[in-house]
């Protein structure tokens, strides 16, 4: 068996208000296939509100020690005790007043991963969930529970709370997070994560059970222990449900037929978080590809101190691998040996970067080229073609020109899969929404389908083995595969290429960033730009807006989701760049500015986007003081 246990890490001193904790199951090794009857009692334990506890894009993201409760300023002895309390109190009143009855408790690895699981039980056991599944070593990726949110026992989930700061880096020190996904497995909108923040800031007591002995995560799938007389742990295998919808998205045999060719090869980067185990089971053992196709697919607390985020600049290794520089333009020499086609995924196996030997595909405009190719995939194909597709505003508008040519419905959302999810269908309003199959994805290396309700790395990788598949469909033996870089180059010979990168400017002081952007919305969004000066660059601020979504389906209003500077060039070119704060981060200020620009002329097309974009870049930040207000030169990340 391919399934390694991680060992349980070390009690904080929260452990005292849950004496006696003694892992009775000794090591991990026993079995314990019966429900255990050594439950606890249930206690309601007196707290007071903390603040801050708000939701940002995906989850509350914060310092490890703060969820700890040994943070030097913030030393909250119940912290997620708080949290967790203030989620089910907002899932009961969502609910008609009913605790949900089954959850999901999953982790992406990263360190207190193990110790937040024990406590989160038993404060669902507290509330009275009766059923808790968490899986077999406490990990499990966000796209894999998605699907068993969805599909285990029928759909019975009620909902998922998945521990993990997605691409932030983990270990002392670090980021640790914890977001809820709803019962269609979708991240949990607005609405409820504010109701979940004012009710953190109301929270008298928690409830939870005290005396029963920690969980045995390491247990086989399939053991059960009982918190309390109402409530029990299940130990469930993390693949089942992933697996499956998988093999029903793709054709697993043909992938199998084609991982034998001698001249193809691929590379999966699971930096060290939770896609690791994930490649492994899919792409390995159903697959057939070799394990050195593997590199960091074994999950650590701290990523192995790397910065589990798929970018040019974090996935630094892969990148070198195949035959990349940092600016994603080909390092020749070594693209002619590097594997046909790589990915990397995020800390908890949701997000991916695609390249090909020597050629780096922009999250936008994979997007665009798996929608073009939607034939080669064959939950698309079986479907009879997709019915909608969409991406955020900052992503490149490469996605907009192939939906045009293919006559299909495209949303253009703010940042944040779940506004994606929406437009897919719930349990209860599918007849509302149908646009499945749908196709969506995001500038921050995010790409998926209705399959689940995220965004889905391997998803992504398997569907440019497919796209290269049928590509190849009639290159005869001994000759040369259509690589990556022609499936490319044929894209942006027929569409243009939207050349496009983007700038972050990480744990910039909270209050220079909201100074810029004051600037930009009193000069340039609420200002009068035909006051403006001429610029030597010849690039010209033209028009501008700040990003507001009516979502189509239920008629939210989402405001305030990025400010867009319109450009044009002396030659007549356009282009367009973005402001946004990030809403990941967990401390100061992220500045991201995106940068694009549309080129029809095929000349040009093998240049690296960084250089093209370069004066854009210098223009958009002189105009807005990035400089002077934030003290800053040069961005943390290109990508
Ligand atoms: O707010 P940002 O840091 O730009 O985050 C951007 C991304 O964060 C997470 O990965 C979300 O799941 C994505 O949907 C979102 O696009
Ligand atoms: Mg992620």
């Amino acid at each position: 068996e391919a399934f390694v246990p991680r060992t349980v890490s070390i009690l904080t001193p929260r452990e005292k208000y849950y004496a006696p904790v003694k892992n009775l199951y000794g090591g991990g090794q026993q079995q314990h296939l019966a429900a255990s009857s050594s439950s606890g009692t249930l206690a309601e334990i007196p707290t007071s509100p903390i603040p801050g506890m708000k939701p940002g894009t995906s989850g509350l993201r914060k310092k490890v020690e703060i969820w700890q409760g040994i943070d030097d300023e913030i030393k909250e002895k119940y912290y997620v005790e708080n949290f967790i309390q203030s989620l089910l109190d907002t899932a009961k009143a969502n609910n008609k007043g009913e605790i949900p009855k089954t959850l999901i408790v999953a982790g992406d690895g990263r360190y207190f991963n193990d110790e937040a699981i024990q406590i989160i039980c038993r404060v669902l056991a507290g509330n009275g969930v009766e059923n808790i599944w968490v899986p077999r070593s406490g990990i499990m990726s966000t796209p894999a529970v998605s699907a068993a949110i969805r599909t285990r026992e029928g759909g019975s989930a009620d909902g998922g709370i998945i521990l993990t700061a997605s691409h932030n880096p983990g270990g002392p020190g670090e980021d640790f997070g914890i977001k809820y996904n709803e019962n269609y497995g979708q991240p949990a909108g607005e609405e409820f994560t504010d109701a979940l923040y004012e009710r953190s800031l109301e929270i008298s007591s928690f409830k939870t059970v005290q005396g029963s002995p920690d969980i045995n995560i390491n247990a086989p799938a399939g053991t059960t222990f009982s918190l309390s007389p109402t409530s029990a742990v299940t130990i469930i295998d993390p693949f089942t449900e992933y697996v499956k919808v998988l093999k029903e998205s793709f054709n697993f045999d043909e992938i199998c037929e084609f991982a034998k060719h001698p001249d193809f090869s691929i590379l999966f980067d699971g930096m060290h978080g939770a896609g690791g185990p994930f490649a492994q089971r899919i792409l390995i053992e159903e697959l057939g590809f070799p394990k050195s196709s593997l590199m960091r697919c074994d999950p650590r607390p701290d990523f192995g101190g790397c910065h589990p985020d798929p970018n040019l600049t974090y996935a630094a290794e892969l990148v070198k691998k195949m035959g990349l520089k940092s600016d994603g333009s080909a390092d020749e020499s070594a693209a002619s040996t590097a594997p046909t086609l790589g990915a990397s995924n995020d800390g908890d196996g949701d997000r991916n970067l695609i390249a090909g030997a020597g050629c780096f595909v922009t999250p936008s405009d994979s997007l665009a080229m798996i929608c073009d190719n939607w034939k080669a995939i064959p939950h698309f194909e079986k479907a009879g073609g997709l019915k909608g597709v969409a991406r955020s505003m900052p992503s490149s508008a490469a996605l907009d020109i192939v939906a045009e040519s293919l006559d299909i419905p495209l949303f253009i959302t703010p940042t944040g899969w779940k506004f994606f999810g929406n437009l897919m269908g719930s349990k209860e309003q599918f007849d509302k929404r149908d646009y499945t199959p749908f196709l969506c994805g995001e500038e921050s290396f995010g790409t998926g389908t209705d399959h689940i309700r995220e965004k889905d790395g391997l998803w992504a990788m398997l569907a440019w083995i497919s796209i290269l598949i049928d590509a190849n469909k009639d290159t005869a033996e001994g000759q040369p595969l259509i690589q990556v870089k022609d499936v490319v180059m044929n894209h942006w010979v027929k569409y243009g290429r939207h050349f496009y990168c983007r700038y972050d400017y990480e744990a910039v002081e909270t209050d220079a960033a909201n100074k810029m952007v004051d600037l930009i919305r009193d000069n340039y969004i609420n200002g009068d730009l035909s006051a403006l000066n001429e610029d030597p660059s010849g690039i010209k601020l033209v028009a501008t807006e700040e990003f507001a979504y009516t979502d189509p389906v239920d008629g939210s209003v989402t405001s305030n989701q990025g400010l867009i500077l319109f450009f044009r060039y002396a030659n007549g070119d356009d282009a367009r760049v973005i402001f946004r704060l990030s809403g990941t981060g967990s401390a100061g200020a992220t500045i991201r500015m995106y940068l694009e620009k549309y080129e029809k002329e095929k000349e040009r097309y093998g240049e690296a986007a960084p250089s093209i974009l370069k004066s854009l870049a210098d223009r958009a930040i002189a105009l807005v003081q990035l400089q002077e207000l934030t003290g800053r030169e040069s961005p943390s990340v290109i990508t």
